[in-house]
């Protein structure tokens, strides 16, 4: 696998670091999540194929074991508000000084530096900030957030996942690490500026829900079926939007023009009431063998049995029969290859990491004693 052999410790946090460090896991690091001591569960979802230790990082001694962890890995990522790190004399200067092919990463809502680095927050907040919550919701009512899928994941665990694997591409030249200053704001604009540029065409820059691709269009858009069900159309070009009409069983030579934009409510009318006439099961056998990019809206449990995504093996199912997503894209020689094991125990691999990175018995033994370490997992076999 395309990252054998790099170790990474991940400092447990709520939902991008989580992703950033399972994406790394499935493609073959070897991930340690240092949880808090003394919490009962993770609200880690995403702890596939990593092992958890549990650290308390306030004690000193804590902190000098994550400074031994670091000085033998080749990652550190860590989802803190800005100076949490440095208060815990865990800051890139403390870590980088005893390791110097480490590399650093800060993944965080504002960044480093700037007027709100110290302030908390979340993924709604971060693509308020970054111009984008502005653009999502229908016209006339209030933005609404696509779940936290733009500012934690594609903004922040992806994009400090992609810094991460470009800071070991450099390594590989310069034998050194770096610090990576991941801001989910800057994240998700950066993964918006197909937004931003496309002002210039005049295809996104009207109000909220009036555009193309913003449900202001009938062409794009999604259209209630008799069982309640919904159909997802996204009949932008010409040719697609021709065998939309022909699919609907409408005369084009009744109908406004496509790109008539004072027509689009009346379409979006006709469109809605011919949907609403077939179940989503209907629509989807005459739309099967119409290349009009239409296709059904379908829950997270039907995506993973839909027959497309069953051909390519799209979902795994787990040891414990939980559903996920097989680690996407697919490399041809050096493929994911995924754990199938359930997400791991909060303290779960203490003993077996701290000994594998060189802790003897006795050192474990006497930091248990001090309550720096839990070790809630079998014993590790010597
Ligand atoms: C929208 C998403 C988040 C979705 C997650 C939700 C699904 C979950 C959020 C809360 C969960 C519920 C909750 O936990 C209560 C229940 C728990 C139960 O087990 C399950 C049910 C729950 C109801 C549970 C259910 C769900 O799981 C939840 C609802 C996001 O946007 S995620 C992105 C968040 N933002 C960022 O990551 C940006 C950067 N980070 C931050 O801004 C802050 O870290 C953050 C996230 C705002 C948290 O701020 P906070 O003040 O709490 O932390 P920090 O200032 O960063 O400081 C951390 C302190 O912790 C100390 N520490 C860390 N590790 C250790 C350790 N191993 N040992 C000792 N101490 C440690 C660290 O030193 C800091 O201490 P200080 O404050 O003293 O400096």
């Amino acid at each position: 696998m395309v990252l054998s052999g790099i170790k990474i410790i991940e400092l447990a946090g709520l939902a991008p670091g989580p992703l950033c460090g399972m994406i790394l896991a499935d493609f073959g690091a070897k991930v340690v999540r240092v949880d808090r001591t003394r919490i009962m569960t993770t609200v880690d979802v995403q702890g596939r194929g990593k092992r958890s230790i549990a650290l308390d990082l306030k004690k000193p001694e804590g902190a000098e074991v994550l400074k031994k962890l670091c000085i033998q890995s080749d990652v550190l990522i860590e989802p803190f508000r800005k100076g949490v790190m440095e208060k815990l004399s865990l800051g890139p200067k403390d870590l980088l000084q005893q390791n110097s092919k480490l590399i650093y990463a800060r993944l965080t809502g504002f960044g480093q530096n700037g007027r709100h680095a110290s302030k908390a927050g979340h993924d709604i907040n971060f693509i308020s900030l970054a111009g984008l919550l502005s653009n999502f919701g229908r016209k006339g009512e209030n933005p609404c957030a696509p779940v936290n899928l733009l500012g934690d994941f594609a903004g922040g665990g992806l994009m400090c996942a992609m810094g991460i694997i470009l800071a070991l591409f450099e390594r590989t030249h310069s034998g050194k690490g770096q610090v990576i200053d991941a801001s989910m704001v800057e994240g998700a604009a950066y993964c918006s500026s197909w937004l931003w540029k496309s002002q210039k065409l005049s295809l996104m820059d009207k109000p909220r829900g009036e555009n193309i691709l913003d449900s202001g269009a009938p062409f794009y858009e999604t259209y209630k079926t008799s069982d309640g069900k919904y159909m997802a159309v996204g009949a932008l070009e010409p040719q697609f939007y021709d065998r939309l009409i022909e699919g609907l069983g409408l005369n084009s030579s009744e109908l406004p023009p496509q790109m008539s934009l004072s027509d689009w409510p009346e379409l979006k009318r006709i469109f809605t009431k011919i949907f609403a006439s077939k179940s989503q099961a209907v629509w989807c056998k005459i739309f099967d063998n119409i290349d009009a990019c239409v296709t059904p809206v379908l829950s997270l449990q039907e995506a993973s049995r839909y027959p497309h995504n069953q051909d390519r093996g799209s979902f795994i199912t787990d040891e414990d029969g939980q559903v996920s997503p097989r680690p996407a894209p697919h490399l041809s020689r050096t493929p994911a290859c995924v754990s199938l094991a359930r997400d791991p125990k909060v303290g779960e691999h203490t003993e077996a990491v701290l000994m594998e990175y060189g802790f003897t018995r006795e050192q474990i033994n006497a930091l248990q004693c001090a309550e720096v370490i839990e070790l809630n997992g079998p014993k590790a076999k010597l």
